[in-house]
Parts: structure tokens; C-alpha cells; sequence
């Protein structure tokens, strides 16, 4: 195992990452696909907040990904993801293999249904299957008290919830709030393949949630809201996948407002999938 000059410790084997877990104790978890940014980093933040040592992990897991997907091309930045987690204070990265955690004899996934059922998990078949599957493993080998993730996967945060509390899995799941740039754009490892003027059409995503929100709470018709959300994103020259308002945590749509509600989006800007959500109420 490496020790670097600030003690933090990286694990690259099952035998590194118990030997760390043994001297560290009781931690908060991290889990990422590496690229970081202030994003991620929040989430550290979020962690050494709640007083425990943090393990953060990279690993850009394929089940996730599906045929299409940009799996090969997922940005890959070893060194430079250290350096972030070293000076945001991670006591421990973890990094395993593929084949660390998919070994040849491996059989067992999960399958996830209510939450997981619409929305990315319609758009992008066997992702949340591939989500939870991965997160289980990653929960078994680091075994952290509470677990950080990010609003800006909206889903993703209601699915691995459910999933805890469906296996019973002695975790705490702490979702924590989107950090977006000065226009309003969500930070997404993906921006980095937005062109300059995609960049500059990006941040209408966030303001047709925003102000579809508003219009909701106002008392406009929901379905009419969206449409007009839907159109506000054509203009911006994205495609919209869905635009809907949602009960937060079983992501069925609500015909009308009723709390809690989360509005939830995603949209292809070029040839980047943006995702968004905002509370509603
Ligand atoms: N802007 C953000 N604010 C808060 N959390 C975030 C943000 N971006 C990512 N996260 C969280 O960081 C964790 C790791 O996400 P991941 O490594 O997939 O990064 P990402 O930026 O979401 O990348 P992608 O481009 O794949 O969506 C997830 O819990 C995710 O929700
Ligand atoms: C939770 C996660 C690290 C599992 O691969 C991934 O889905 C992500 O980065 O959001
Ligand atoms: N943060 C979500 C990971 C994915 O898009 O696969």
C-alpha cells in the first residue's frame, strides 16, 4: 500500500483496502467514477463534516454503461483525481480493478424496480442494475458508516437509498446538494466534452427547471408547464429526453403538485447527456 507525504493511503488490492480499513476505523465513503471536480469534492467535504475519516473510491464501472455509451472514452485522470482527493483531506482512496470487481467466476447482480423503473432508468436499460450492483460491492468491501452521494444523480440517490433499506445494508445514504457553475449549469464530468457554444446554451436546462418550478408552484398546469420546459430546451438547441415532475423518492410522475415533488430532467446537447433535477415546494 502507498503512503503519500500527508498519510493518505491508497489501496489497490482486497488485501490493501482491509489492512487500511483496519487502521482507520469507522469512515464515510465516497464512491466516484474519477474525473473529479468541485462536485465530487463537495461530497468530501460533506463527509469530513460528519467528523469520520474519508475512503473515496475511482472506478468507472462498464455494467453501468450501456453498448452506446461512452464507456472507452469516459474521462480518465488518475494522478490529477489523487492530488484533489489528497488536498481535500480523503484519508483513503480506493481503486480497484475490473477484474477486482467483476472476477471471472462472479454471478450475482442486483435488480432494481420501483424507483429505478422510468426516467434514466427507461432511457438507459440494465444502468441501474449495473449502479446498484457496483455500489453493493463497493459498500461490502469498504464497509463505511455513511455513504455520500451527489442530488445531481437524482435517481441514483432514490435507488441506492432503496436499495439499503431493502437488503438491510449497514449504511447511511447522505445525498448531498447539487454544486452548479456561476450560470447555473450542474457540474458533470461529461461538461468537458461541451463545445464553446454548447457550453454557452448549457446552462438553459437549469433555467427551464427553475422556472417551471416556479410556474408550478404558482399553481400553473403541470402538464402545460412541461411542455413549455420542453420547448424552452428545443430553443436552447438541446433534444429533451424527459422533462417530468416526480414524487422525490418513488419517481412516479405527479399529474398535479402534491409534496414531496422533484422535477427531473435530462437533455442531449450535442453529444452530451445533461441531467438535472430541482426541488419543487
Ligand atoms: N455537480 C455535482 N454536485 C453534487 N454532486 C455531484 C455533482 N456531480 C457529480 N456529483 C456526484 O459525484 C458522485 C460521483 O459521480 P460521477 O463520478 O459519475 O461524476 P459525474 O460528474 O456525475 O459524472 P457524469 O458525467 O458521469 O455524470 C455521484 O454521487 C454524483 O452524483
Ligand atoms: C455511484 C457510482 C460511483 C457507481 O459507479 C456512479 O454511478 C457515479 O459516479 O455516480
Ligand atoms: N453519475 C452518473 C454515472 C453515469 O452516468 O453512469
Amino acid at each position: 500500500m502507498v503512503k503519500t507525504p500527508c498519510q493518505m493511503m491508497i489501496a489497490r488490492t482486497l488485501e490493501e483496502l482491509r489492512a487500511a480499513r483496519e487502521a482507520l476505523g469507522p469512515v464515510g465513503f465516497v464512491p466516484t467514477m474519477g474525473a473529479l471536480h468541485e462536485g465530487h469534492l463537495t461530497l468530501v467535504s460533506a463527509a469530513k463534516a460528519a467528523g469520520l475519516p474519508v475512503a473515496a473510491s475511482i472506478f468507472v464501472n462498464p455494467t453501468q454503461f450501456g453498448p452506446n455509451e461512452d464507456f472507452a472514452r469516459y474521462p480518465r485522470d488518475e494522478k490529477g483525481d489523487l492530488d484533489k482527493l489528497e488536498a481535500a483531506g480523503c484519508a483513503l482512496i480506493w481503486l480497484p480493478t475490473p477484474e477486482i470487481m467483476y472476477p471471472p467466476h462472479s454471478a450475482t447482480t442486483i435488480t432494481v424496480g420501483g424507483p429505478a423503473l422510468k426516467w434514466e432508468g427507461a432511457s438507459r436499460p440494465g444502468h441501474f442494475s449495473g449502479v446498484a450492483t457496483v455500489v453493493a460491492k463497493l459498500f461490502g468491501q469498504v464497509r463505511p458508516e455513511a455513504a455520500y452521494f451527489g442530488e445531481k444523480d437524482w435517481q441514483q440517490v432514490q435507488v441506492v437509498s432503496r436499495m439499503v433499506e431493502d437488503l438491510a445494508l449497514p449504511v447511511r445514504v447522505v445525498p448531498v446538494p447539487i454544486v452548479r457553475e456561476t450560470g447555473g449549469l450542474a457540474l458533470s464530468s461529461r461538461n468537458r466534452y461541451l463545445s464553446e457554444p454548447e457550453r454557452k446554451a448549457a446552462p438553459a436546462l437549469y433555467a427551464a427547471l427553475s422556472h417551471a418550478a416556479q410556474e408550478i408552484v404558482a399553481g400553473k398546469e403541470v402538464a402545460a408547464t412541461l411542455h413549455d420546459a420542453r420547448h424552452s430546451l428545443s430553443k436552447a438547441g438541446m433534444v429533451p429526453d424527459y422533462v417530468a415532475l416526480v414524487h422525490a423518492h418513488t419517481l412516479e410522475p405527479l399529474e398535479g403538485f402534491a409534496r414531496p415533488a422533484r422535477l427531473i430532467a435530462a437533455a442531449k446537447l450535442g453529444a452530451v447527456r445533461l441531467l438535472d433535477n430541482v426541488p419543487v415546494g
